[in-house]
C-alpha cells in the first residue's frame, strides 16, 4: 500500500538576485584597519610569514636595518627601520582585514549550529508498517550517515539529509538569509534539507547524508573563515614569479655594489652627513633599495585579493568550495544549464489528460493514476492529484503490484499489476516500449505530443502493454529575467547551452523562450558528461548549473559546478559551488566575480611592477647624481637630498599598500566586454599609473621629510 502525500504548493522563489544582502559589503571601514592590527602583528611571526616570500624578505630587511642601526644610531636609520616594519605590518593588515569579514560571518553561522535533539526512527524502511518502527531521542551530533529521523512542524532539522517521506515547508533563513519558506519533498530534485533549518508545517522523514562534523554549516564556517584556504595554481605561479623577481633584485642590489659609489655621492652632496657613520648607513641604504625594488605591493595584497574574491561570493549567497573554482569562473567559455528546476521553476504539474485512439479520458486518468501510485517524483504526485479529481479520491486503493520507479535512463515509470502492465514516460521511450511489446502507436499521438511540446510543456505518454492510451501534459514555467542575463553572458563571450532529458520540441520551445544559444535534448546523464568533456577539449573551461541527482556527474566534471541549494545532496556534493538562492542566473554574477578577481590581480601586479621600476629611476639620479653629474639632469623631481630620496621612496612603498587595500578588497570594476579590450584598458590605467604615481608621490613626501633634521 502506498501512502499519499499532498501535492506541493508552489515554492516561493527568489526572482531577482539580491547582491550583498547578507553583509553590507564593499567599502572598507577605516576602523576595521585598527581592529585588525593585533592580528596583523601576530602575523609578523616568521613561521607564518615565510609563506609570503616577498614580505618575508622585507621582514628580514627590517630586522637587518634594526641590527645595523642599533650600534650606529641615526635619524635616517631609525626612520627607514620604522617604515620597513610598517611595510610588513601593512601587508599583514591587508590580509587580516580580508579575513575579518569572513570571521564575523562564521560567528553568526555558529549561532545556528544549536544543539538539538533528534528523533531517530529505528527500523524505518520505505513502506514499512508503523509497528516495525521504533522511535528514540538522541543528541543531533550523534547522528550518523544513513540514520533516519522524523521532524515535525516547528522543529529544527537535526542534520543534513534527503527527505524520504512527506512534504513540508522549511524556513532556511538561517543559511540563506531569505525569510520566505521553501518546499522540501521526497522523491524529486527538491529533497535535500540542511541541518539547522526549521520545518514550518507538516512532518517529514529525513535520511541523514553526512557524518558528524561534516555538515553543510560546518563546511560553510570553515570556508568563510578561510581557515583551510589553499593557494590556487594561479596564485602559486604568480608567487613563483614574485620570488624570481625578488631573487633577481637581491642579486642586483648586492652585486652592483652601489654603496661605494653612494658613499662618494653622499660625501659630495652633503659633507655634514658624513658625521653619521657611513658603515651603518651603507647597510640601511642597501636594504632600502632592495625593498623598493622587489614587488612588495602585489606581494602584500595577493592573499587579500583571493580572500576578498571568496568573500564576494559569500555576499552573493554563493559558497565556493575552493579558490580555484572562483578563478575558473572568471575564465569560463561555455555555460551548461539543465532545464527543469534551473531554467524552469521545476515543479512540473500535470494539468491535462489527452486521450488518443478512442480511449476514454477517465480510463486514461485511471491508468495514469495506477502507474503513478508509487512514483515519488513531484511529477508523479501531481498526476495522482489530477487523476483523483477525475476518477474519485479512492481510485486505485486496492491496487497491488510491482512498482517500476522513474529513472532518467529509461525515462519511464509504471507498474506491473496482475493482468495489467502500465507505463508512462517520455514519448520516444514509451512508444518504443509499446512496439517492443508487439503493439503499434496510433498516428494521432505524434500531433498531440508535438502540440504539448511546442508550448513548452512536457508530454508523458501513458500506455498499456501494446496500446497507447494518451498523454499527460506537464506544465512548467520559465523563470523570469533569464533572457537579459543570457544576453549579458553573450556580451562576455560566453556560450550558453541548455541540456535536458526532455524531448527536442519541448527543449526548443523552452530554449527559445529563455534565450539560450543552443540546447541538447533527450540527454542521459552520460550525454551530459560527454558534452562537458567535448566542450573542455582544448583547455576551454566549462561551467554547469544543475540541481538533480542525474546532474551530479556533470557537476563534478565541470570546472565550475554550481549546485542549486534546492537540489539534491548528491548534486551539492558533486559541485564546487552551492548557490543558496538557487538562482540559475546567479552564474552571471559568479563569472563576474571570477573575472573581477583575475582582473584585480592582474591590474595590481602590473601596477606593482611598473611602480618598482619607476621608483628605481626616481631615486637613482638623486642618489648618484652628485658623482655622475650626467645623471643629475635626470633628477627631474629635484629631490632634497639622497637620504630624503631614499626615505621618501621607502615611505611611499609602504603607504601605497594601505592605499590599495580598499581596491584589493572591493576589486577592480568590471563591465562586460571582451578580454582584449579589458587587458588593453588595464595596461594603460595600471601600467601607466604605476609609472607616474611614484614620481608624484615621492616628490610630495620629499617636500615633507626634508624638514626632518639629519635627512
Ligand atoms: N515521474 C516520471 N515518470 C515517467 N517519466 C518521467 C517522469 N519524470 C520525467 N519523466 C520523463 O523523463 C524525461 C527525462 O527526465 P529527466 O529528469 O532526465 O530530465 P528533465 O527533468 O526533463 O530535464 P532536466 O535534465 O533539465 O532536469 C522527462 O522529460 C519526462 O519525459
Ligand atoms: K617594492
Ligand atoms: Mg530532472
Amino acid at each position: 500500500m502506498v501512502t499519499e502525500a499532498p501535492v506541493a504548493p508552489d515554492a516561493p522563489r527568489t526572482e531577482e538576485p539580491r547582491p550583498g544582502h547578507r553583509v553590507a559589503g564593499g567599502l572598507l571601514d577605516p576602523r576595521q584597519l585598527w581592529k585588525s592590527l593585533p592580528e596583523a602583528l601576530r602575523k609578523l611571526d616568521p613561521r607564518v610569514l615565510w609563506r609570503n616570500p616577498v614580505m618575508f624578505v622585507t621582514e628580514v630587511g627590517a630586522l637587518l636595518t634594526t641590527v645595523f642601526t642599533i650600534p650606529h644610531p641615526s635619524v635616517f636609520g631609525w626612520l627607514i627601520t620604522a617604515w620597513l616594519w610598517l611595510t610588513v605590518i601593512f601587508a599583514n593588515l591587508a590580509e587580516a582585514v580580508a579575513e575579518s569579514r569572513g570571521r564575523a560571518q562564521a560567528a553568526t553561522l555558529r549561532l545556528t549550529r544549536r544543539q538539538t535533539v533528534a528523533r531517530r526512527l529505528v527500523g524505518w524502511a520505505e513502506g514499512a508498517p508503523p509497528s516495525a518502527i521504533r522511535e528514540e531521542e538522541i543528541p543531533a551530533d550523534r547522528l550518523r550517515r544513513g540514520d533516519v529521523v522524523a521532524v515535525d512542524a516547528g522543529h529544527l532539522i537535526p542534520g543534513d539529509g534527503d527527505v524520504v517521506d512527506g512534504v513540508a515547508s522549511v524556513d532556511e533563513s538561517a543559511i540563506t538569509g531569505e525569510s520566505a519558506p521553501v518546499i522540501r519533498e521526497s522523491g524529486g530534485d527538491r529533497c535535500a534539507v540542511t541541518g539547522g533549518t526549521r520545518v514550518l508545517s507538516d512532518r517529514i522523514v529525513v535520511r541523514i547524508t553526512q557524518e558528524p562534523g561534516e555538515s553543510f554549516i560546518d563546511r560553510m564556517i570553515t570556508l568563510v573563515e578561510g581557515a583551510k584556504r589553499q593557494k590556487t595554481p594561479n596564485e602559486l605561479a604568480l608567487n613563483l614569479l614574485l620570488v624570481a623577481l625578488t631573487i633577481i633584485f637581491l642579486f642586483a642590489t648586492v652585486t652592483l655594489q652601489p654603496m661605494a659609489i653612494f658613499s662618494k655621492g653622499v660625501m659630495a652632496a652633503a659633507p655634514d652627513t658624513l658625521a653619521i657613520t657611513s658603515s651603518g648607513i651603507a647597510g640601511v641604504v642597501l636594504v632600502s633599495l632592495l625593498v623598493c625594488l622587489i614587488p612588495t605591493t602585489i606581494g602584500a595584497l595577493l592573499s587579500a585579493i583571493g580572500i576578498a574574491g571568496m568573500d564576494r561570493m559569500v555576499q552573493r549567497n554563493v559558497l565556493a568550495m575552493s579558490g580555484r573554482a572562483v578563478e575558473a569562473a572568471g575564465d569560463v567559455h561555455t555555460l551548461l544549464l539543465d532545464k527543469t528546476g534551473t531554467i524552469t521553476f521545476g515543479n512540473r504539474q500535470a494539468d491535462a489528460f489527452i486521450p488518443v485512439g478512442g480511449t476514454r479520458e477517465s480510463d486514461l486518468a485511471r491508468a495514469a493514476l495506477l502507474s503513478s501510485l508509487a512514483d515519488r517524483t513531484p511529477e508523479g504526485r501531481s498526476i495522482l492529484d489530477l487523476a483523483r479529481k477525475r476518477v474519485g479520491p479512492d481510485a486505485g486503493a486496492e491496487a497491488d503490484g510491482v512498482w517500476v520507479p522513474f529513472s532518467a535512463v529509461t525515462r519511464m515509470s509504471g507498474v506491473d499489476l496482475p493482468g495489467r502492465v502500465l507505463r508512462k514516460g517520455a514519448a520516444a521511450s514509451v512508444s518504443s516500449w509499446v512496439r517492443d511489446n508487439g503493439g503499434s502507436v496510433p498516428p494521432e499521438l505524434a500531433a498531440v505530443v508535438e502540440e504539448v511540446s511546442s508550448s513548452g510543456g512536457t508530454p508523458l505518454v501513458v500506455a498499456e502493454q501494446t496500446r497507447v492510451l494518451g498523454v499527460v501534459r506537464l506544465k512548467d514555467v520559465v523563470k523570469p529575467g533569464l533572457r537579459e542575463r543570457f544576453d549579458e553572458m553573450r556580451r562576455m563571450g560566453i556560450r550558453t547551452v541548455m541540456i535536458t532529458g526532455d524531448n527536442p520540441v519541448t527543449a526548443k520551445a523552452i530554449a527559445d523562450e529563455a534565450g539560450v544559444d543552443d540546447f541538447l535534448a533527450e540527454a542521459t546523464p552520460e550525454d551530459k558528461l560527454a558534452l562537458i568533456k567535448k566542450e573542455q577539449e582544448g583547455g576551454r573551461l566549462v561551467a554547469m548549473t544543475g540541481d538533480g541527482t542525474n546532474d551530479a556527474p556533470a557537476l563534478a566534471q565541470a570546472d565550475v559546478g554550481v549546485a542549486m541549494n534546492t537540489g539534491t545532496s548528491a548534486a551539492k556534493e558533486a559541485g564546487n559551488m552551492v548557490d543558496l538562492d538557487s538562482d540559475p542566473t546567479k552564474i552571471v554574477e559568479i563569472v563576474e566575480i571570477g573575472k573581477q578577481l583575475l582582473i584585480t590581480r592582474g591590474a595590481l601586479t602590473t601596477f606593482s611592477i611598473a611602480n618598482d621600476i619607476a621608483k628605481y629611476f626616481a631615486i637613482l639620479p638623486a642618489m648618484f647624481g652628485p658623482i655622475y653629474p650626467g645623471l643629475q639632469r635626470l633628477n627631474i623631481m629635484g629631490l632634497h637630498s639622497p637620504l630624503s630620496a631614499i626615505l621618501s621612496a621607502v615611505i611611499f612603498n609602504a603607504v601605497v599598500i594601505v592605499a590599495l587595500i580598499p581596491l584589493a578588497l572591493r576589486g577592480v570594476r568590471y563591465r562586460p566586454s571582451s578580454a582584449s579590450t579589458l587587458l588593453a584598458r588595464n595596461l594603460w590605467v595600471y601600467g601607466l599609473g604605476g609609472v607616474v604615481v611614484p614620481f608624484v608621490a615621492i616628490k610630495l613626501i620629499d617636500l615633507v621629510v626634508q624638514f626632518i633634521p639629519g635627512i
